[in-house]
């Protein structure tokens, strides 16, 4: 992903976490795999940032992820104006629970509008709510529940809600932004495009730079 980068920056000595701090406004934080990989590792960075009195202003959360057809094909952006959590909760005889219907939990976090709608404009991102899931869609029958349950999906992550919740529990915005390397449905590994995707991510980030540097929250 760092490669989407200009500069790949220099390592920040940070227990636990891959950190690099670049000559710009940002650093480069190789999140991990999955929800909780990516919710520790964000977490770290922004605890240790803030102890150094120099708190983040903004978390990016940026990768690969399926797109739901046909709105998100193969090679396409996706910028989250809802970042879903779409396994978080119980089975039940009537099918599946959000954390929510069982009176506790988040399982959608809003980043800032204004936020969304520039980056989308920027980056020529399609916005839409992105879920995040711990298991890859590898179904057409689980990619229609899903598609049930979240009807204006645009695609599926693995680590956006992950790095939502930790920017949420410091009060820091955030972002999700992602190519689109395979459709959702059945697993079919020749299809994935994750070279493509990333190139597609690499000029977006190249369009986005400024406004992440500029964007204030006092703007949202
Ligand atoms: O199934 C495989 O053989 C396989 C091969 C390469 C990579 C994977 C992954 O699971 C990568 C997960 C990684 O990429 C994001 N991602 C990309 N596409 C999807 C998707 O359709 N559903 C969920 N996550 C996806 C994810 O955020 C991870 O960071 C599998």
């Amino acid at each position: 992903m760092a490669r989407a980068f200009p500069e790949p920056g220099r390592p920040v000595s940070l227990p636990g976490v891959e950190l690099r701090r670049t000559g710009g406004s940002y650093d480069l934080l190789a999140a991990g795999v999955g929800p909780a990989l990516a919710a520790a590792s964000v977490s770290a960075a922004l605890t240790a940032a803030t102890l150094t009195g120099e708190p983040y202003a903004l978390v990016v959360s940026a990768g690969i992820a399926g797109g739901f057809l046909p709105e998100a094909p193969v090679g396409s952006l996706v910028v989250a104006d809802r970042i879903t959590v779409a396994d978080l909760g119980a089975e039940s005889a009537e099918g599946f629970l959000p954390v929510t219907e069982l009176g506790f939990g988040t399982v959608t976090h809003r980043p800032p509008d204004s936020l969304v709608r520039a980056a989308g404009a920027a980056a020529g991102a399609r916005r839409g709510e992105i879920l995040t899931v711990s298991t890859v869609t590898g179904t057409a029958a689980r990619a229609a529940a899903l598609r049930v349950r979240h009807p204006e999906a645009l695609a599926e992550a693995m680590e956006g809600f992950g790095v939502a919740e930790a920017a949420g529990a410091h009060g820091t915005p955030v972002l999700e932004i992602r190519a689109v390397s395979n459709p959702v449905g059945p697993r079919d590994r020749a299809a994935w495009r994750i070279g493509e995707a990333l190139a597609a991510l690499t000029t977006a980030f190249g369009k986005l730079a400024p406004l992440l540097e500029s964007w204030n929250r006092h703007d949202q």
